[in-house]
């Protein structure tokens, strides 16, 4: 169902785990969801199309990459980022701020915001709040993200406040600068890093504007599996509940259920592409490395029982040689199944909460991944 607003509806919770839909313009979101990431406009090795069959309700963009190459004006000229790259659901754009910070020449980052060089031809950018939403805007984003700035863990406590606090002021920037646009989303980002006192000061001051939703990020950035759980233990109760909430840049499909489980109803990563294109496959066994010269005469698919043409009809052997070759088929095959993969987990995590089941999900998976490969 469409709808000329952003609705999210909490349909379940099963303990913590929650089942919702994000109702948009531009079409529905079954959440638990994993949103693909379509860095420079691409889901790399991927066809649009297929990125739809195996599950996708949402891609990610990049507005870093897509400032910088094509930028964000011609991407308006040219009909939006939609139009553009022949995507018409929804599509949430990040910030830039995190890329900023990972890619680019950081220059200066004061209260102003973001001065950097393009890791591209060099070129000076700067960047504020204002400008960030500006540059959603322009791309025709559905949900954008507040600038914020997200520190590497391990960090001083006091770095960590600081960069929260910053990213609280731009989140008021931000919320100014969105205004009121019915059928899209700006959603805040709580920051605090692993100190449990600043996740909830975040929190607490983001739920205060009451924004169309919120996501927890400064996490995924080297701290332990368990550190980023009790983050999320911590945060997620202080953020309303009948608004939804995102884990920015997570994760395995461990991280995933283990997430769920807490309460998070949107992930993005590039883990199963980018492990794709190194010849990782995730399955339900777990784990393959196809590279690995077991693989180098086994005829028999990655998984026989599945519906996708990658995981069913093409050969270990095949697969095994193509990525030892370097060939770009390897690459578009693994980020095909990978994908499939994560959409499969993503629906069974789905059907499990509407069953009531999702403990017993959670266990059974991850025993099943313990079995080792086929
Ligand atoms: C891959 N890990 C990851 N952590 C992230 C944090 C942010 C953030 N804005 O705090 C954004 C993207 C992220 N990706």
């Amino acid at each position: 169902m469409t709808t000329e607003n952003f609705q999210f509806t909490l349909k379940k919770t099963d303990a913590g785990a929650r089942l919702g839909e994000v109702s948009m313009p531009r079409g529905t979101i079954r959440t638990p969801a994993f949103m693909p990431v379509g860095t420079v406009g691409t889901v790399k090795a991927m066809y649009l199309d297929q990125v739809r069959e195996t599950g996708a309700d949402i891609i990610l963009g990049n507005t870093y990459h897509l400032m910088l190459r094509p930028t964000a004006e011609r991407v308006a000229r040219l009909g939006g980022l939609h139009k553009l790259i022949r995507w018409e659901h929804p599509i949430l754009t990040d910030s830039g701020g995190f890329q900023v910070m990972s890619l680019s020449g950081l220059r200066k980052l004061d209260e102003q915001g973001v001065t950097f060089k393009s890791h591209v031809d060099g070129s000076l950018h700067h960047m504020s709040p204002e400008r960030s939403i500006e540059i959603q805007g322009l791309l025709g984003s559905d949900i954008q993200m507040q600038l914020d700035e997200c520190v590497a863990l391990p960090a001083e406590p006091k770095e960590i406040e600081r960069a929260m606090e910053l990213s609280l002021r731009w989140a008021e920037r931000c919320k100014v600068a969105f205004g009121n646009q019915p059928g899209k989303a700006m959603f805040g980002i709580v920051q605090g890093g692993d100190v449990p006192a600043l996740r909830v000061r975040s929190a607490e001051e983001l739920a205060k504007l009451d924004l169309k939703g919120y996501a927890v990020g400064g996490l995924a950035v080297g701290e332990p599996q368990d550190v980023m759980l009790k983050m999320l233990e911590t945060t997620l109760p202080v953020l309303p509940g009948e608004k939804p909430r995102y884990l920015m840049g997570v994760g395995t499909p461990d991280d995933i259920l283990k997430s769920v489980a807490r309460g998070i109803d949107m992930f993005d990563c590039v883990m199963p592409t980018r492990s794709g294109r190194h010849g990782l496959a995730f399955t339900r066994r777990g784990k393959v490395n196809i590279r690995n010269a077991r693989h180098a005469e086994d005829m028999r698919p990655l998984d026989e029982q599945s519906n996708c043409p990658a995981t069913r009809d093409y050969s270990r052997a095949y697969l095994h040689h193509l990525v030892r070759a370097n060939e770009a088929l390897g690459g578009m095959l693994l980020s095909w199944h990978n994908l499939n993969y994560y959409q499969e987990l993503m629906q069974g995590i789905r059907k499990a909460i509407a069953e009531g089941r999702f403990a017993d999900f959670m266990a059974e998976t991850i025993e099943e991944w313990a079995r080792g490969d086929l």
